[in-house]
């Protein structure tokens, strides 16, 4: 059997600019894996494939070994990956509870129709729900906020948050999208100690877009690197750290 990830050869572009260039890449079940590269290189874009909000024009996009290029991002997010984001997308007048609860919308059985008859099988899954939720933010370390509304928490908190929000659908992969912009080195260092908890304890593959090198370097299994949209390197991260086309990507960026 393949990866639980399998990109091959996926290919973006956005009239005459081409995101994404052909890379192709594996996330192991359980593996953390990183992807960097310099701004722009195309590292959102590929999450934004893997996750359904852009259609590549060419490749493949396996997940425990079905296609999911072209398949809405309901169903993707039903399969069993799940997303955090860049801007975090929470409701900052609800509480985190709440907040949370929402990311489960996705995972919970019956649907709209059963919800509006109120059928007793949506009642239990809300209650086991909502119990879940609780133990998911006692574990992140969110249980003392549970009835707080988030516009009033600061931004380490919010991204714990972010984080319990994509969990509670209890994805087999968790995409992460920079978690560590904005934290304190206090904060950065707690969330790597979070990731690689996730993925021993509950199983997850993380796939971790992230400009913080200590971070991803701690934290990965394997470590991919775009730039301009190409894989130019992948594998074990203190050689891929060396890797003179690496190194010259970075740099070259920066000038
Ligand atoms: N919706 C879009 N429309 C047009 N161009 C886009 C769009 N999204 C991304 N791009 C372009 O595609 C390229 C790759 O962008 P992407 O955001 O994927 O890079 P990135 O590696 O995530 O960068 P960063 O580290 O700055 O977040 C860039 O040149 C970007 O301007």
């Amino acid at each position: 059997m393949g990866a639980l990830l399998e990109v091959h050869d996926v290919e973006l572009s956005f009239g005459g600019l081409r995101a994404l260039d052909g890379p192709s890449l594996t996330v192991g079940e359980g593996e953390v894996v990183g992807l960097i590269g310099p701004n722009g290189a195309g590292k959102t874009s590929l999450f934004n494939c893997i996750g359904g909000l852009y259609r590549p024009q060419h490749g493949s996009i396996r997940f425990a070994g079905r296609e999911i290029v072209g398949l809405p991002r309901h169903r993707i997010a039903a399969l069993g990956i799940g997303r955090t984001f860049q801007n975090l997308g929470l409701l900052a007048s609800r509480t985190v509870l709440d907040n949370v609860l929402a990311g489960a919308y996705h995972a919970t059985r019956g649907g709209w129709w059963a919800t509006a008859l109120a059928l007793p099988n949506v009642a239990r899954t809300e209650r086991a729900t909502r119990e879940r939720a609780l133990d998911l933010l006692a574990e992140l370390s969110l249980g003392d906020v549970a009835g707080v509304p988030v516009g009033t928490l600061p931004f380490g908190t919010l991204k714990r948050i972010e984080l319990a929000r994509a969990l509670i659908a209890n994805p087999r992969l968790l995409l992460v999208d920079e978690p560590a912009n904005g934290l304190v080195h206090g904060e950065v260092m707690e969330l790597g100690a979070t990731l690689r908890r996730l993925a021993a304890e509950r199983g997850a593959a993380i796939l971790l877009v992230e400009h913080h090198m200590g971070l991803v370097m701690s934290v990965s299994d394997r470590v991919a690197v775009l730039d301009f949209g190409r894989l130019i390197a992948e594998g074990d991260p203190r050689i891929v750290a060396r890797d003179p086309q690496v190194v010259a990507a970075y740099l070259g960026r920066a000038a």
